[in-house]
């Protein structure tokens, strides 16, 4: 269900540019001029359909932030948007539990204010670890991030900070103090690294103010950042927001380098380097097939390009289906690899006979037409430990398939007659 924002604010101009970013950010705007407005259309609401509010600081019928007071009652995170710069509003804006207060100065507040909305949402996903602090900074680290919709855990020693990241693969950061009972924080840093790359997990280090050396030591040793105390609640949330952002961007560079743009299935480098050292390692009861469909360039010459991609796509979407447990690439064109784990040889034959029977017999619409796709399968189930001559070998089996009339498997084991045969289509 689409999240909705209720926003409250009494200058037009802003309230259509917060609009424009909230459905910008995949979010349905509520917009109230007044507190009294937001009051009725929240009360005509479900509470739990809103992601959460944005607030002007001064309304004409609430001056002094009471419109803020009224959406945390709500138990809405609160994000305050406002004209009012001075310090005096700025401590009274912090001092309530807000999500965050972002001064109305140049464009680049809403700007701001649209990366806030997807992080809001995306928070949900990750994990951050609060690790080695004493209670009162513990407390407030905890509240902070949890306004920002993180899930949050709390931990007091190395050896369940390590188990929490094995148990959670969600998180993301560990924020760590020097208070453990087991290790010091440099030590743990430093083991942590062994497992998890910079660009996987983020480590702030939250150093005392009264010893210079410690933020340089934290680092050397493996982490991310540093934050001295005390921190003001918006460098805290700035700063763990630029290290979550840094480590998304590097996770979407690395499945755009890993991944076929047209299908998302894997591509042939990421095919090698993951399988590579999996397959010398343990060649056995593993099996591997190239998979090409028949005839595609006349797809492309008869019915246009775009047809051949929606036929790609769609056999795409059908090997996802089948082989769900499998690593799939697109290796090229119209050529697809599958490496089957922990399946033995006539398993993977019936498998894949499933796939091209389905394939052949189900006429692929592609707008208006009605497509007939078959493929040829070559199939390997005794593995060299070289991923190379496996994939080589598979080719060979490929083009037996094609020379021996395409829609058909071949592979290098001995099968009873009846699965061998070419199935009529
Ligand atoms: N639509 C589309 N076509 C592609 C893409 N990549 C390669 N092709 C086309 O795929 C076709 C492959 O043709 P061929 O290698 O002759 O193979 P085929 O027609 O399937 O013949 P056989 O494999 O012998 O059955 C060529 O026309 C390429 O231009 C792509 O991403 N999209």
């Amino acid at each position: 269900m689409q999240k909705k924002v209720l926003v409250i604010e009494d200058s037009r101009m802003a309230m259509n540019i917060v609009v424009k970013l909230i459905e910008k950010a995949g979010l349905e705007a509520v917009p109230a001029q007044s507190l009294t407005e937001a009051k009725h259309l929240f009360s005509h609401s479900i509470p739990e359909a809103f992601l959460c509010a944005i607030v002007d600081y001064s309304l004409p019928d609430a001056a002094n932030g009471q419109a803020i007071d009224f959406c945390l009652d709500c138990v809405l995170p609160t994000i305050v948007v406002t004209g009012r710069m001075d310090y005096q509003t700025r401590s009274d804006v912090l001092s309530r539990e807000v999500v965050d207060y972002i001064p109305k100065e140049n464009a680049q507040t809403y700007d701001y204010l649209s990366r806030l909305l997807v992080r809001l949402e995306r928070n949900k996903h990750i994990g951050v670890v609060v690790a080695g602090q004493d209670r009162a900074s513990a407390r407030h680290m905890l509240s902070l991030l949890k306004r920002h919709n993180f899930t949050t855990y709390e931990v007091t020693n190395a050896a369940d900070t390590q188990q929490l990241l094995r148990e959670n693969r969600n998180i993301k950061m560990v924020i760590t103090g020097a208070e453990f009972d087991d290790q010091n924080s440099t030590a743990l840093i430093a083991n942590l690294r062994v497992d998890y790359a910079k660009e996987r997990l983020a480590i702030i280090s939250v150093c005392d103010n009264d010893n210079e050396m410690n933020s340089a030591r934290y680092i050397k040793s493996g982490a991310n950042d540093f934050l001295l105390k005390p921190f003001c609640h918006e460098e805290f949330l700035c700063r763990i927001s630029q290290n979550i952002e840094l480590i998304e961007h590097v996770e979407a560079l690395t499945m755009m380098a890993n991944t076929d743009f047209l299908t998302g299935l894997f591509n042939r480098r990421y095919f090698f380097d993951k399988l590579g050292p999996l397959v010398s390692n343990s060649p056995q009861a593993q099996a591997l097939a190239v998979i090409d469909l028949d005839f595609f360039k006349q797809v492309n010459d008869t019915y246009g390009h775009d047809a051949g991609d929606g036929v790609l796509w769609k056999t795409s979407g059908l090997l996802k289906q089948h082989f769900s447990d499998a690593v799939i690439a697109r290796f090229g064109g119209e050529e697809f690899c599958i490496f089957l784990p922990q399946t033995p040889p006539k398993l993977a034959f019936k498998r894949l006979e499933n796939f091209r029977r389905e394939l052949a017999s189900t006429p692929m619409e592609i707008g208006a037409h009605s497509l007939s796709i078959s493929t040829s399968i070559g199939l390997v189930t005794q593995l060299s430990a070289d991923l190379g001559e496996t994939i080589s070998q598979a080719d060979k089996l490929l083009y037996q398939a094609k020379s021996q009339g395409r829609n058909r498997i071949v592979s290098d084991i001995v099968l009873p007659a009846a699965l061998s045969r070419v199935a009529s289509c």
